[in-house]
């Protein structure tokens, strides 16, 4: 059914459990993580970024908030990054439920009031907002402690920015990045800092660029003719202690790309003959609900429909 994001996120955090925000731009990822949200009986956050919606237009939000509505389990339908007050409208206008605004970029004064905008505007409608204070920006531990503050989301002015916004969750940057590569080996997480955030904000937390980009993907990826760099994804114990943390959306794109190019690759290299596109974009769609139900596992909101 369809609901907020608040009120799924709202439970998470209250229950200590994280629930996934999976970015979709088409009809099989939206098939598969819904299919892998009913079997696992999870909540689920459907992503749509504003490239998403340029990609499939009405077509694809009325598809997504029809299969929505129908689940049999909770699911908010979002925008993720949206990047000004006239997008997060047209958002509000295709019937999502939740939405970001996110001016992350901007200076604290401007954040505030752009935010704060959103918020009347969404809450208006009943739909919930999440807000970003902080650059994503994978960086070294050894970082000096001033560029890791002018990066990364510092506590008390995210008490401050959750107050005068009133935003519902915020998105937090503490050393995750979007991306195959977020960082050399296993990237460092600033769980001391999240902690500190979370005492000051009893909101729903959010962690963007969280995929765990696992290595037996990428070779997989790899071995059907894909080309890709160095790449580095978050360690799953450390998406655990953020969720034990105060983390309850979590973010997850790249690993559903990989995994449904990788297939889609082999699909196309097993036969050559094949020009049936549901042959090759099926196992590719079976491929990405299988890492959804995964990610719902570590993410332990399996059973919390
Ligand atoms: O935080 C994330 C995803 O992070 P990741 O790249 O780790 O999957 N997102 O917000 C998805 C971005 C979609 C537009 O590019
Ligand atoms: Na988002
Ligand atoms: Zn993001």
């Amino acid at each position: 059914m369809l609901v907020t994001g608040l009120e799924i996120l709202k439970k998470a955090r209250a229950e200590g459990y994280g629930v996934g925000a999976f970015n979709t731009n088409n009809m099989e990822f939206t098939q598969a993580i819904l299919e892998a949200a009913e079997e696992m009986r999870s909540p689920v956050i459907l992503a749509l970024s504003e490239g998403a919606l340029k990609y499939g237009g009405k077509a694809l939000a009325t598809l997504v908030q029809e299969l929505a509505r129908d689940a049999r389990v909770p699911v908010a339908v979002h925008l993720d990054h949206g990047s000004s007050y006239e997008s997060v409208l047209l958002a509000l206008r295709l019937g999502f439920t939740s939405v970001m605004i996110d001016k992350s970029h901007e200076d604290f004064e401007t954040n505030v009031r752009e935010t704060r905008r959103v918020v009347e505007a969404a809450h208006a409608v009943g739909v919930t907002v999440e807000a970003e204070l902080g650059r994503l920006a994978g960086i070294e531990e050894h970082v000096a402690v001033d560029e890791k503050d002018a990066l990364l989301t510092n506590p008390e002015e995210a008490r401050i920015f959750m107050e005068r916004t009133g935003a519902d969750y915020l998105a937090v940057a503490i050393g995750t990045s979007h991306g195959a590569y977020k960082g050399k080996g296993r990237p460092f997480i600033d769980h001391p800092r999240l902690e500190r955030i979370a005492a000051l904000v009893p909101a729903p937390l959010v962690l963007h660029g969280a995929s765990a980009v696992p290595p037996e993907l990428v070779e997989r990826f790899r071995a059907a003719g894909g080309e890709i760099g160095e790449a580095a994804g978050i360690h799953p114990e450390d998406i655990k202690k953020a969720i034990a943390l105060g983390v309850a959306k979590i973010n997850t794109d790249t690993d559903l790309r990989l995994a449904f190019t990788a297939l889609v690759r082999e699909g196309l290299n097993k036969n050559p003959k094949e020009f049936d596109p549901r042959k090759y974009l099926g196992p590719a769609r079976e491929a990405v609900k299988e890492v959804v139900k995964s990610r719902m596992e570590l993410f332990g909101s399996v059973g919390k429909a």
